[in-house]
Parts: C-alpha cells; sequence; structure tokens
C-alpha cells in the first residue's frame, strides 16, 4: 500500500510491517508448496542432475545468491551441490544480446547447459520478462523442470508451468520489492529443507 506523505520513519516502519505481513501470510499459503519444491530439488540432486537458476536485475541477484548457497553451503558442513546461476558472464551476454536478442540470454545458455532431468529456477517478480519465458520454454524443450518463483498474478511465466512436472510459487503481492523480500525468504527456507533433507542438518 503506498503511503507517501508520511514522515521517513513512519514510512519505514511501514515497509517493515508490509513485509513481515507478506511473509507471514505467504508462509501460510505456500508452505506445502516450498516442502514440494524442498522435494524436486533433492530428486534432481539424487538423480545426479544440477540445478540452474536465473532471473533479473534484483532477480538475478537472488538466484546467484541461492545457486552460492548450494555450490558453497548453507547452515551445516556438506559437499559440495551442482547449480549454475545463468546470466554471469558478460561476454556471453553481451554477444547474444547484440547478435541475436536480449529475450534469448537465457534460453542460449539453458541449450548449452541444461540436461534432460536437470532443474531450472525461473525467477520473475511479473512473470512477465521475455527472456525468462523463452528460458523456460528452452527447458520444457530440453527435457529440463521448472521451479517458478513469481508474484502478481504469475503472468505467462505460471501459465507455462506443466501440472504434473513443475512447481509454481507465487506471492501473492504486486509490488515488485515486497515479492523478492518473500521470495529471499522462500530460497533460504529452500537451502533449509534441501541441507536437513539431504544431510540430516540444518540449524
Ligand atoms: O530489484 C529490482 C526491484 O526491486 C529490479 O532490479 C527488478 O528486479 C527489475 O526491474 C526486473 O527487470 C524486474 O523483472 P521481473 O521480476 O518482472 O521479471
Ligand atoms: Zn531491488
Amino acid at each position: 500500500m503506498e503511503q507517501h506523505g508520511q514522515d521517513p520513519t513512519t514510512r519505514i516502519v511501514g515497509l517493515f510491517n508490509e513485509s513481515a505481513e507478506l511473509k507471514r501470510r505467504t508462509g501460510e499459503e505456500l508452505a506445502p508448496t516450498i516442502v514440494e519444491a524442498a522435494r524436486l530439488i533433492r530428486e534432481t540432486l539424487l538423480a545426479g542432475n544440477k540445478v540452474l537458476a536465473c532471473g533479473n536485475g534484483g532477480s538475478a541477484g537472488d538466484a546467484q545468491h541461492f545457486v552460492g548457497e548450494l555450490v558453497n553451503r548453507f547452515e551445516i558442513e556438506r559437499p559440495p551441490l551442482p547449480a549454475i546461476a545463468l546470466g554471469t558472464n558478460p561476454v556471453t551476454v553481451s554477444a547474444t544480446a547484440n547478435d541475436y536478442s536480449f529475450e534469448e540470454i537465457y534460453a542460449k545458455e539453458v541449450q548449452a547447459l541444461g540436461q534432460a532431468g536437470d532443474l531450472l529456477m525461473v525467477i520473475s517478480t511479473s512473470g512477465q520478462s521475455a527472456n525468462i519465458l523463452q528460458a523456460a520454454e528452452a527447458a520444457i524443450e530440453r527435457g529440463l523442470r521448472l521451479l517458478v518463483l513469481t508474484g502478481a498474478d504469475g503472468g505467462e511465466l505460471a501459465d507455462l508451468a506443466r501440472p504434473e512436472e513443475d512447481l509454481v510459487l507465487r506471492v501473492d503481492s504486486r509490488t515488485t520489492a515486497r515479492i523478492q523480500e518473500v521470495h529471499i525468504l522462500i530460497l533460504h527456507g529452500l537451502c533449509t529443507l534441501v541441507d536437513q533433507e539431504l544431510f540430516g542438518g540444518g540449524a
């Protein structure tokens, strides 16, 4: 809810309350689906496959953050897990965007790196970013499964997800920043469950 015209301190307290309320509500709505998403990640890794992740702007950072925690570690000592954040090589991204289109930057990497059985995590608060939609389409074509983190009404991205194979975690808000704040909590929840269910650990 927009609350302009307030003094800055009140505005900031309002932001914290809005974020906390959305987190509380999303936890109640999505906890079982987050548990299923962790199962999808676990099945992918146990089958010897890997996780790819992508997003734009802040969500690109979220994809990289999550991958960092899989490859390094989260809360316990455990072996590194195979995960790759897409879009992190400026040479690949600029060449693809320049020679083809910005819409293809992630799809090309999915075609290059994705193998049947891998999981592609796509993060888009609107569910409408063209490069993310093309990545999801390329993943489906190559036999990957999708884990969709989105917001708003899920956009075309949520519609691409197949009920039997993919999972959608949709945060029920229209504000990009608030959705991203909840996405980060979801990602940390997934890390905790991966630690716990694959290695018997976690705080
Ligand atoms: O971090 C933020 C806003 O908090 C921005 O960088 C935001 O991620 C960008 O505008 C993205 O391009 C939005 O894309 P999407 O989430 O709609 O796919
Ligand atoms: Zn941001």
